[in-house]
């Protein structure tokens, strides 16, 4: 049984452990680099371009296909490639396996949930709906909502203030070593999705659960809460 308590929260990750979001971020790029007359980039590649937020997606994207633009500044490239994404809509064939019940159930049982991200904060709020998500997070900040995200601890912790609960009642669920920092910082445990976009191995990664799957997330969380639980 999980537990059912509304002074404990899981805090997540979007891109890469949520939602498989690379084929969106790519055809948005690959629009960008198109009005620039540069060359495409790859599923591939863009994958380790992503975690960083928009204005490093676009950098390395840049970086990749001949180097910084000649005629536009980062910002002035990033704002339009936000406008791109945001007119592909999402739909939730691209959730992972199972992100959509597993939710849904832990959100039943009482917990709060949260969500910590580097996508632009209006790009994420558009996208939610479209996934089916409209409604289930109590909290979202997303990667240009505050002076600092991840890898600074102060983004996660900001998602746990405005959950209004204790640190150590809270879990992040995250792909990639921004997601293991901004836990470690806030003294937070932290589950690791082994099937995102990782830049460094997740096993190295200092995780208390390393998961295959998305349904495997229920069974993490009472190991990790089983024994603190009244
Ligand atoms: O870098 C991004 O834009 C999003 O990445 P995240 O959801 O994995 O934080
Ligand atoms: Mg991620």
């Amino acid at each position: 049984m999980l537990p059912s308590d509304a002074s404990r929260a899981l805090i997540f990750d979007l891109d890469g452990t949520l939602i498989d979001s690379v084929i969106d971020l790519a055809q948005a790029l690959n629009v960008l680099l198109a009005e620039r007359h540069r060359p495409a980039v790859r599923l591939a590649q863009v994958k380790g371009f992503v975690g960083d937020g928009a204005l490093k997606l676009v950098e390395r994207a840049f970086a990749a296909t001949g180097g910084p633009d000649a005629l536009d500044t980062l910002p002035a490239l990033t704002q339009r490639f936000i406008a791109i994404y945001e007119s592909i809509p999402a739909t939730p064939a691209q959730l992972y396996p199972d992100v959509a019940t597993v939710l849904a159930g832990l959100r039943q049982t009482g917990l709060r949930l949260g969500l910590c991200t580097n996508k632009p904060q209006s790009a994420t709020e558009k996208l939610l709906p479209q996934l089916g998500l409209g409604d289930l997070f109590d909290a979202v900040v997303g990667g240009d909502a505050l002076p600092v995200r991840k890898p600074a601890p102060a983004h996660l912790q900001a998602v746990i203030d405005r959950l209004g609960i204790a640190n150590d009642r809270a879990i992040m669920i995250g792909d990639n070593d921004n997601d293991a920092a901004v836990a470690r910082g806030c003294g937070v445990p932290f589950i690791a999705m082994l099937y995102g976009y990782p830049r460094v191995p997740v096993a190295e990664l200092g995780a208390a659960a390393l998961l295959e799957r998305f349904a495997e997330l229920p069974g993490a969380i009472n190991c990790i809460w089983g024994e603190s639980i009244a």
